[in-house]
């Protein structure tokens, strides 16, 4: 019996900053026929045919129409990545194409994180570090204070998976716990740790110490935070984002540090990505910005790309897809 052709799965590349991690080369050669993208398009003709899925390693925009139309057999883009902000996804629903994302695999790396640049904010920790490596120390003593998260009130605005994880963690540091949601309130989830629904979003940030942002990129979250909301926020309050950088309104932000409206931030992301070396927000003593690194560990990487091979073989063998992302 012949032997049966895999699919044709279609990635950017293998390695470096846009491609598919090395490691999980193998992991996908097990169930398709991997082209790079350089290959594809060298043998164009011959290649179109024989592709039913794109893997999206990370947020790399590499979707457009015309690429699109080049691949008539396409049946599913699979985004390893819960945020599919870089997708056009009413154009590729257009080519009855299906968009996956790999929620589950990003949850637990990306809410570590959350909680990471929250504690590493309210104790300093990177200021502490540069006093411990720098040549100019002679004793070890810092002339500042840090704040506990204990007992301090935390405000989740986006009470999705990761919100839920980040949730779960600040329960166990013993925080109050507020959360606020656009569409729904999560009543099971309330329970479970705890936290306190805030209908409106003003609300939360009134009452906040700390206020972490956990909501999709769309439309109606672009600059969900700007600075009418800064203002809302204490004057001791910390702004952490893990979400995308376009939700916070940058110029305001900058101009709430450096006034004292808010006393700190910890971003994850930041608009552009990486910001211009010469962007105000890098001058700041009261920041901490990490280069999007919320799933950048061994295990959620793996988890993801499995998640994302879960996905496409969903849609390629017509069964129920674990995680579909259907356009609002
Ligand atoms: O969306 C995600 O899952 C992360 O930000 C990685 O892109």
């Amino acid at each position: 019996m012949a032997k049966q052709e895999q699919p044709g799965l279609l990635i950017v590349e293998i390695g470096g900053v846009r491609g598919v991690l090395e490691g999980h080369v193998e992991l996908l050669k097990k169930h398709f026929h991997l082209i790079t993208m350089k290959e594809f398009l060298k043998k164009k003709e011959r290649l179109s045919e024989k592709i039913k899925s794109v893997l999206i390693y990370e947020c790399r925009p590499v979707i457009d129409r015309e690429l699109l139309q080049s691949l008539p057999h396409l049946k599913v883009i699979a985004n390893s990545g819960v945020g599919v902000d870089h997708l056009d996804l009413k154009l590729i629903s257009s080519f009855g194409v299906k968009v996956t994302n790999t929620p589950h695999a990003v949850s637990d790396s990306t809410a570590d994180i959350g909680m990471a640049l929250m504690l590493a904010s309210a104790r300093r920790l990177v200021e502490g570090c540069q006093i411990a490596v720098s040549p100019q120390t002679e004793h070890f003593a810092a002339d500042w204070l840090g704040d506990e998260v204990t007992g301090a009130t935390l405000g989740i605005i986006g009470m999705g998976s990761i919100g839920y994880k980040v949730a779960k963690r600040a329960k166990a540091f013993e925080m109050k716990i507020l959360y606020h949601n656009r569409n729904q309130r999560k009543e099971e989830e309330e329970q479970a740790v705890g936290a306190r629904y805030c209908e409106k979003m003003e609300d939360l940030l009134q009452q906040s110490d700390f206020v972490i942002l956990v909501v999709n990129l769309t439309p109606q979250t672009h600059k969900l935070i700007g600075k009418r909301e800064l203002e809302l926020m204490k004057p001791t309050a910390t702004l952490i984002n893990i979400s995308r950088g376009a939700v916070v309104d940058h110029d305001a932000l900058v101009e709430a540090l450096q006034n004292g409206i808010i006393k700190a931030a910890a971003l994850d992301v930041t608009n552009p990505e990486p910001l211009p070396r010469d962007h105000p927000l890098l001058k700041l003593k009261n920041i901490i910005i990490t280069p999007h690194i919320g799933t950048a560990t061994v295990q959620a990487t793996r988890m993801m790309t499995e998640e994302a091979v879960a996905n496409i073989q969903a849609v390629l063998n017509g069964l129920p897809i674990p995680s579909e992302v259907i356009p609002q």
